[in-house]
C-alpha cells in the first residue's frame, strides 16, 4: 500500500544553552542551540511519521520554520514511493521550485529548511524499511546510491559513472566493515571541554572526565584573544599529554593573513587541524592558509552551503579535512554527493556535530561513509558534543569515545514529545515561565 504524506508541521524549538555558555566560540558568544523541526504525518495505519530538523543557534530559527512551511506544497499529498523511486528527482523537486529557488539557490534559510524536509523524508523512508538510515544506505547498490544524487554543477569533479566505479570497488567488502562497526563503533573527538566561555578550571575538569570516559581526541575554541588562547592550549596539552590529538577552531574570525600569523603561535601545541580560520566562502583564502600552515591541516564545512562550494574547496586544496554538516547541506542526497567527491580527492570526512541533534544525525553519515565510500577510519573522526541528547527518542550511544551503530529504524532525529512541548519558542512551558 502506498503511503501518502498528509501533513507537514514545523516547530521552532530552542534550548537555553547560552546560560552555561555551552557551544560558545569566538564568533558566537551566546548560542541557544535550536532546531527548526518538522514532522511529516502519513495515512499509514501504523501511524508512521517522518521527522527532520535543521540546526540554528537561536534568533532566526523562526525563519527556518517558515522556510519549512513554504516547502509544504511540494511534499503534502505526495506518496513516499513517488519520492523513493527517483530520489534525485525528489531532491530536484524540492530545490527546483523556481520561485523559492530565487531566495537561495541552494544556500541560506531556504536550504536549511530544505535539509529539514529532505531529512524527514529519509527518516520516514528508513522507518518504513525498518532500518537505521546508515544501514538503508549501506545496503543500496552503487547504482541505487548514485541515483539519489543531483550531479548538476559537479560533473567536472565527479561523474555518475566515476561514482559508480568508486562505490563498486568497496562493494564486496562492505560486510567486514559493518561487522567492525558493530564490534568497535566509529571514532569521535570531543568538543565538550573546549567551549570558549568555559573557565580554565572547567576546561581542566572536563578534560579529565572526558579522558576517563575514553576520549583521546579534543577540540578547543580559539580566536578571540591570543594570550588566552595560548594559556588555554597549554592547559589542554597539560591535561591530555603530548600524544592525544588536539584540534583548534577559530569560527571564521580572522583575515587570511591574520590566520597565518596567529597560527605561528599554535605550532608548539601541535594541532592536527585549524578549523574555519576565515570566511567560510573564501575558497582561495583557505587554500592560501592551507599552504602556509602545512603540515597543519585546514578543516572547514560546517558553513559550506552546498556541493558546489565543497567541490571548489576540494579542487583548490583549501579543505584538508571535510566537515560535512547534515543539515546545512540540503539533506542526505547532497551529503552523498560530497562524500563521493571527498573520497575522490582523498580528503577525510569528519562531520560537524557541535549543535543539537547533529551527533544523532551524523553518526549515520560517518558509518555509511566508512562502509561504502571511503572504506577507512584513518584520520576520520566524527565530532561529539555532550549536550541535549536526553531530548531524543533514540539518542547516540557512546562507548569509550566511539559512536556505536544505531539500531532503531530511521535517522535518530525524533525528539521526545515532552521536549518539543517544553522548549517550543515562545509558548512552550520553559520559555513561557522564564522570568
Ligand atoms: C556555535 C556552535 O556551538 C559552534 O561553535 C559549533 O558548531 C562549532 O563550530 C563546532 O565545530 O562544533
Ligand atoms: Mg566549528
Amino acid at each position: 500500500m502506498p503511503i501518502t504524506i498528509t501533513k507537514l508541521t514545523p516547530f521552532d524549538i530552542r534550548f537555553p544553552t547560552s546560560e552555561q555558555l555551552d557551544g560558545s566560540d569566538a564568533m558566537n558568544p551566546d548560542p541557544d542551540y535550536s532546531a527548526a523541526y518538522v514532522v511529516l504525518e502519513t495515512d499509514s495505519p501504523d501511524g508512521v511519521s517522518g521527522h527532520g530538523m535543521t540546526f540554528t543557534i537561536g534568533r532566526g530559527n523562526e525563519l527556518c520554520a517558515k522556510g519549512i512551511e513554504a516547502l509544504a506544497p511540494l511534499i503534502v499529498g505526495r506518496t513516499l514511493e513517488s519520492f523513493t523511486e527517483d530520489m534525485a528527482g525528489f531532491w530536484k523537486h524540492i530545490t527546483g521550485d523556481s520561485q523559492l529557488r530565487w531566495v537561495g539557490p541552494e544556500k541560506g534559510v531556504i536550504h536549511l529548511a530544505t535539509a529539514a524536509v529532505v531529512n524527514a523524508v529519509w527518516d520516514l523512508y528508513a522507518k518504513v524499511e525498518g532500518k537505521p538510515l546508515w544501514r538503508l544506505l549501506a545496503e543500496m547498490t552503487p547504482e541505487q546510491l548514485v541515483s539519489c544524487i543531483d550531479f548538476r554543477y559537479i560533473t567536472d569533479a565527479i561523474t555518475p559513472q566515476e561514482a559508480v566505479t568508486l562505490l563498486e570497488s568497496l562493494a564486496d567488502s562492505k560486510q567486514e566493515r559493518i561487522d567492525a562497526l558493530a564490534q568497535n563503533g566509529f571514532p569521535s573527538y570531543t568538543t565538550s571541554a573546549g567551549w570558549l566561555g568555559y573557565s580554565d578550571q572547567k576546561l581542566r575538569d572536563l578534560c579529565r572526565s572526558c579522558i576517563e570516559q575514553g576520549w583521546d581526541c579534543f577540540k578547543i575554541k580559539v580566536g578571540r584573544n591570543l594570550e588566552d588562547d595560548i594559556r588555554r592550549c597549554r592547559i589542554i596539552r597539560e591535561e591530555i599529554g603530548p600524544d592525544r590529538r588536539l584540534m583548534i577552531d577559530a569560527n571564521q574570525v580572522w583575515e587570511v593573513t591574520e590566520a597565518i600569523e596567529w597560527m605561528e603561535s599554535f605550532i608548539e601545541f601541535k594541532p592536527w587541524f585549524i578549523e574555519e580560520p576565515t570566511s567560510p566562502d573564501d575558497v582561495l583564502g583557505h587554500a592560501a592558509i592551507a599552504k602556509a600552515v602545512a603540515p597543519i591541516k585546514v578543516a572547514t564545512g560546517e558553513h559550506c552551503a552546498n556541493r558546489i562550494m565543497f567541490k571548489q574547496f576540494l579542487q583548490s586544496g583549501g579543505m584538508g579535512v571535510c566537515q560535512i554538516d547534515s543539515c546545512r547541506l540540503g539533506g542526505v542526497n547532497e551529503v552523498l554527493a560530497v562524500l563521493l567527491m571527498a573520497a575522490k580527492f582523498d580528503v577525510p570526512v569528519c562531520p560537524h556535530a557541535g549543535g543539537v541533534g547533529l551527533c544523532e544525525y551524523v553518526q549515520h553519515l560517518s558509518m555509511f561513509d566508512f562502509i561504502a565510500v571511503s572504506g577507512s577510519q584513518e584520520d576520520r573522526l566524527t565530532e561529539y558534543a555532550g549536550h541535549l541528547h536526553e531530548h531524543f527518542k533514540d539518542p547516540v550511544v557512546m562507548n569509550k569515545g566511539r559512536y556505536m551503530p544505531p539500531q532503531a529504524p530511521g535517522y535518530s532525529i525524533e525528539m521526545l514529545p515532552e521536549s518539543i512541548e517544553t522548549y517550543t519558542f515562545p509558548n512552550g512551558s520553559y520559555w513561557k515561565n522564564r522570568t
